[in-house]
């Protein structure tokens, strides 16, 4: 352990599971006590509060569906009373049905963006009042996507939401500097989760998309650690505000 973030009050949504589970016990292994919200998988946040309580610091698991406002001001409050306040906070959580553009359910379309749109911007709100009370600044990080940078045939609805997030860091970045609070966004390219088992269990794509990464393989969660306690550290990161950092083995730069 490094201790990078060594007292900190760490919030990640949508942490039972993926990359926000693996960047919730992550921020342990540096030294931050954590508290993770979760939408239904109860189990899978009892066991990641479970194995933050393993590394030796604290953790609270809180549900809520991000894509109700009162779940961000819920999930805030809770961790402030179990935590004693929020230094870092991490908007993760998300959703990608694929599905064909014409023909688009309503419905998948306004669940895409409530919960990935709606909620960061409720999430990040609710976090950055937080911060300002407190008075101490802050680090907000965001999960976007390579997908914020480029489309995809089956996720019409997603992208754009990648790119919302993206662009609620900068202009939060904008907004909180006065208050000291840092406000950037990660891009991860294909990492392996449940987000998109059912579309790489079609092996051929599986292999395009291995054959895109220069690196030679496609993402674990694991590999948004560091990037994430990067940003969150004001020793590495003091001066790293509005910024968008690609975490993709390489895959967008890879044209031909
Ligand atoms: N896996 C990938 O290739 C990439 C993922 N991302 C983003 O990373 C974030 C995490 O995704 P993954 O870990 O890959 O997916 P995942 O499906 O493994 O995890 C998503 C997490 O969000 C939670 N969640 C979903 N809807 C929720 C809701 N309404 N309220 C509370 N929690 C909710 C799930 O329970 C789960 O814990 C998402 O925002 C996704 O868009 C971005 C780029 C690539
Ligand atoms: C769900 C996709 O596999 C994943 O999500 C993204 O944001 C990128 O498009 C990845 O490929």
């Amino acid at each position: 352990m490094t201790g990078l973030l060594e007292g900190k009050r760490v919030c990640v949504t949508g942490a039972s599971a993926g990359i926000g589970r693996a960047v919730a016990i992550g921020c342990a292994r540096h030294g931050a006590d954590v508290a993770v919200n979760f939408g239904s998988d109860r189990q899978g946040a009892d066991s990641a509060v479970a194995e933050i309580e393993a590394l030796g610091r604290k953790g609270v698991a809180i549900q809520g569906d991000v894509a109700e406002p009162e779940s961000a001001t819920r999930f805030i409050d809770g961790a402030v009373a179990e935590l004693g306040g929020v230094d870092i906070f991490v908007n993760n959580a998300g959703i990608c049905p694929f599905h064909s553009f014409l023909d688009m359910p309503t419905e998948v379309f306004e669940r895409t963006m409530r919960v990935n749109m709606h909620g960061a911007y409720f999430m990040v709100q609710a976090a950055a009042n937080q911060m300002v009370k407190q008075g101490d600044g802050g680090s907000i990080i965001a999960m976007s996507s390579i997908s914020a940078l480029v489309g995809g045939e089956f996720q019409t609805h997603y992208t754009p939401t990648k790119a919302g997030v993206l662009s609620l860091m900068q202009s939060t970045a904008v907004a909180l500097g006065k208050h000291g609070i840092r406000c950037n966004a990660l891009l991860p390219g294909t990492i392996l989760t449940d987000i998109n088992k059912d579309d790489l269990a079609d092996g051929e794509k599986r292999e395009y998309m291995e054959r895109r990464v220069p690196l030679g393989r496609l993402g674990r969660p694991e590999d948004m650690v560091g990037p994430t306690v990067f940003l969150a550290s004001d020793e590495l990161a003091g001066y790293v505000t509005g910024a968008a950092l690609l975490v993709d083995g390489g895959m967008f730069v890879n044209l031909q």
